[in-house]
């Protein structure tokens, strides 16, 4: 059996903070997992380094689920980001094991592939209604079937979605949080303009995606899906914070809106309800932040039997371990329904040398065995960690509210 017989935690900041697992074994190969919490990194660095690694050594590196449940089982205390961002790297890392030493890529393990590749969107936005859709209509030009668009609010400083750089997008801007405004009146005016210029603009053959990064409330979130109806979005994200899962109910009331939410999840109790009762379309989950490859596995399963479809999320925070791993887990889902996909810059690129590839609007993890991703060690050293927060936002009032 192919023993673990070391694992590190290489933490490295190419731009932004990533958090990555390396597992070795007793047959020279290697694994890695991305363990990335946005603006908490050095909290899964330590529950692994000083909680998680001591209990790998001398274990069977092919016993994945094992492994799995006696992280999550055997911790007593379950589930929360970090205890679910270690499980998800032990986990990522076993799998891309298992994946070498059968000399396959990942999808081949996971049952094959249902599709011939992974339809991504990406993110357009701008500070104006203009701006956006200039950069969208980059993008559609690119190959790109599905984009996301976010724009500035009048009257608003620095809101979710639009960032300084055109394509690159890094809301951990601040070695203490940053303060923005918020204005929930402000936004419900001006987003469903957004949608009506981008219809006019872009035609209707690509798909349009919007994300409210749960900032409204069940009955504002009902409002915007009708306003936005007529331009008929793919999906309106994380419309309002999901901890109160029927409330859901309320959305779903008063619009046909698709809903998508889930990038904040854990586990599959914090979306049970809302699949169940079929609340929402699309589950946003993702490898890094729900347990793994083999957690994922069990959401989607059971999204499939309530015909809500994935959706994970794919921003920047996200390594290229986890966007790899994504991709294998997407190709050999049968509910796939959209990928997340914000590329990552030259910098972090270099440190994560990767297989998969960009086509026509569509994904690809590669043919490389197992994920077809890793950690160049040497590259990542050169760029030690960096204190970032992720903002916050606050009501006109200076009440805090949902960034
Ligand atoms: O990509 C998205 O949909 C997001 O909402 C991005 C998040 O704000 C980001 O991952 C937080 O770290
Ligand atoms: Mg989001």
């Amino acid at each position: 059996m192919p023993k673990i017989i070391a694992a590190k935690v290489i933490v490295t900041c190419p731009g932004r903070n990533f958090v990555t697992l390396k597992i070795e074994t007793s047959d020279g190969v290697h694994g890695v997992g991305d363990a990335t919490l946005n603006g908490r990194e050095l909290a899964v660095a330590s529950y692994l380094t000083d909680h998680v690694i001591p209990c790998l050594i001398g274990r069977d590196a092919h016993q994945i689920e094992d492994i799995w449940q006696y992280l999550y089982r055997g911790a007593y205390w379950r589930r929360g980001p970090v205890t679910m961002a270690a499980i998800a790297a032990v986990d990522t890392a076993l799998w891309d094991i298992k994946a070498k030493i059968a000399g396959l890529p990942l999808y081949q393990l996971l049952g094959g592939a249902c599709r011939t590749g992974v339809m991504v969107y990406g993110h357009a936005n701008g500070a104006t209604v203009e701006e956006t859709l200039e950069n969208a209509a980059i993008y559609a030009a690119q190959g790109y079937k599905a984009i996301r668009l976010q724009s500035g609010v009048p009257g608003l400083k620095g809101v979710y979605g639009v960032s300084k750089d055109r394509f690159f997008y890094e809301p951990a801007d601040g070695d203490l949080p940053t303060e923005s405004l918020w204005s929930t009146e402000k936004y419900l005016r001006s987003a469903p303009g957004l949608f009506e210029a981008a219809r006019d603009a872009l035609g209707w053959d690509v798909h349009l995606l919007h994300d409210v990064h749960h900032r409204l409330t069940p009955i504002e979130a009902g409002r915007l899906g009708k306003d936005l109806e007529p331009y008929r979005p793919f999906w309106m994200e994380d419309a309002v914070p999901a901890e109160n899962q029927a409330s859901f109910r309320i959305i779903r009331q008063h619009t046909t809106t698709p809903l998508a939410v889930g990038e904040v999840f854990n586990s599959i109790w914090d979306c049970k309800q809302l699949i169940e009762e079929q609340l929402i379309d699309y589950v946003r989950a993702t490898v890094v932040h729900a347990g793994g490859i083999t957690h994922l596995r069990r959401i989607a399963s059971f999204a499939d039997l309530h015909h809500v479809r994935t959706g994970c999320h794919g921003a920047t925070d996200l390594s290229p371990v986890c966007m790899a791993a994504a991709l294998h887990f997407d190709l050999s889902v049968p509910n796939f329904g959209i990928q997340e996909y914000m590329r990552h810059t030259e910098a972090t690129d270099a440190v994560f040398p990767h297989a998969y590839s960009f086509a026509d609007g569509m994904l690809h993890p590669g043919e490389a065995i197992g994920l077809g991703v890793d950690i160049d060690e040497v590259e990542a050293a050169k760029h030690p960690y960096k204190r970032a927060y992720l903002p916050i936002a606050r009501r006109e009032d200076g009440s805090m509210h949902d960034w």
